[in-house]
C-alpha cells in the first residue's frame, strides 16, 4: 500500500474515532438534558403537589374554623337565650318566697284565661296575714322573712299544683283557684285560714301564731278584661271587710256569690 493510501486510512480512522466520540458525547449530553428535564418535571410536580396540599390544608383549616365559629356562635346564642329565659323567669318571681310576684301572677292569670273555655269560672283569694307587723317589731326582719317563707310554703301545700299562688307584696298573698266557683273557693279559703291558725312559728325562744283575713271573688273566662279588675277590687274589698269584722275570716265578694245564685254567709 502506498504511503498516501496509508495516510488516508489513518486519517479516516481518526475521523471515525472522532465521529464516534462526538456521537457518544452527543448521547451523554442528550441523556443529561433528559435527566435535567426529568428532574425539572419532578420538581414541578412536587411544587404542584405542595401547592395542592397547601390549598387543601388551607381549605380544611377554613372549614374547621368555620365549623368552630358556627358552634361557638350557636353556643353563645343558646347561653344568651338561657340567660334571657332565666331573667324572664326571675322577673316573674318573688325572690324571698319563690312564689309568683305581681307581674308573674298577672302573666299566669292571662295564660290561664287564654287556655280556658269561655264560661269557665275561676276564683281569686286575696290573703292578708293578721298582725304580722309585731313579728318584725319584736323578733326582727329576719324572723319576718322566715315566717313569710313558711307561710308561702303552707299556702302551696293547701292548694293544687295547677292553682296560681303569688306574693303580691308585704304580707299579702293571692291565689287563683283554677275552675272553682265562689262556694268551693270559700271552702278552700277556710281550709287555708284554719291551717294558718293551727300553725305556730318559733323564733329566738318565742312562738308566734298568726291569723289570716281572706277575700274571695270569682271571674269567668271569656269576659272582658274589666271583669278581672272588678274581681280584684271585689276580693280586696272582701279582705278589707274580713279585717274590719275582727280578722281570721273568709269573706266572699257579694257580686261573686250573687252571679252564681249562691248566698254567701256574711263571713265564714
Ligand atoms: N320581714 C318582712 N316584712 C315585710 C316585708 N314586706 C313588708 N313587710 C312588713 O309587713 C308589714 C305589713 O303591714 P301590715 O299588713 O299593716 O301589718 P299587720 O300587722 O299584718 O296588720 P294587719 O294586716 O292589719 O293585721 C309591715 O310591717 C311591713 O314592714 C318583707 O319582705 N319582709
Amino acid at each position: 500500500m502506498s504511503e498516501a493510501l496509508l495516510e488516508q486510512q489513518r486519517l479516516f480512522d481518526v475521523q471515525r474515532e472522532l465521529a464516534l466520540e462526538l456521537q457518544a458525547l452527543a448521547q451523554r449530553m442528550q441523556q443529561q438534558v433528559q435527566a435535567d428535564q426529568q428532574r425539572a418535571l419532578e420538581a414541578q410536580r412536587s411544587a404542584e403537589r405542595i401547592v395542592l396540599m397547601l390549598g387543601a390544608s388551607l381549605f380544611a383549616l377554613g372549614v374547621a374554623i368555620g365549623v368552630a365559629v358556627t358552634r361557638l356562635v350557636a353556643r353563645a346564642e343558646r347561653l344568651l337565650l338561657l340567660d334571657k329565659e332565666r331573667a324572664e323567669a326571675a322577673a316573674c318571681r318573688d325572690p324571698l318566697t319563690g312564689l309568683y310576684n305581681r307581674h308573674g301572677f298577672e302573666q299566669a292569670r292571662e295564660l290561664l284565661l287564654r287556655a280556658s273555655p269561655n264560661g269557665t269560672p275561676h276564683s281569686l283569694l286575696l290573703i292578708d296575714r293578721d298582725h304580722f307587723k309585731p313579728v318584725n317589731d319584736t323578733a326582727g326582719h329576719g324572723a319576718g322573712d322566715a315566717l313569710l317563707c313558711r307561710l308561702a310554703q303552707l299556702l302551696r301545700e293547701q292548694v293544687r299544683s295547677q292553682d296560681i299562688v303569688a306574693r303580691l307584696g308585704g304580707d299579702e298573698f293571692a291565689v287563683v283557684l283554677v275552675g272553682l266557683d265562689a262556694q268551693r273557693a270559700t271552702d278552700v279559703g277556710q281550709r287555708i285560714r284554719d291551717a294558718v291558725a293551727d300553725f305556730s312559728f318559733a323564733w329566738g325562744g318565742r312562738t308566734f301564731r298568726l291569723g289570716t283575713s281572706i277575700g274571695v271573688a270569682t271571674f269567668v273566662a271569656g269576659q272582658a278584661e274589666a271583669a278581672w279588675s272588678q274581681a280584684l277590687k271585689a276580693a280586696d274589698e272582701a279582705c278589707y271587710k274580713a279585717k274590719r269584722r275582727g280578722r281570721g275570716q273568709v269573706v266572699v265578694g257579694a257580686a261573686a256569690a250573687a252571679e252564681q245564685g249562691w248566698t254567701a254567709p256574711a263571713s265564714a
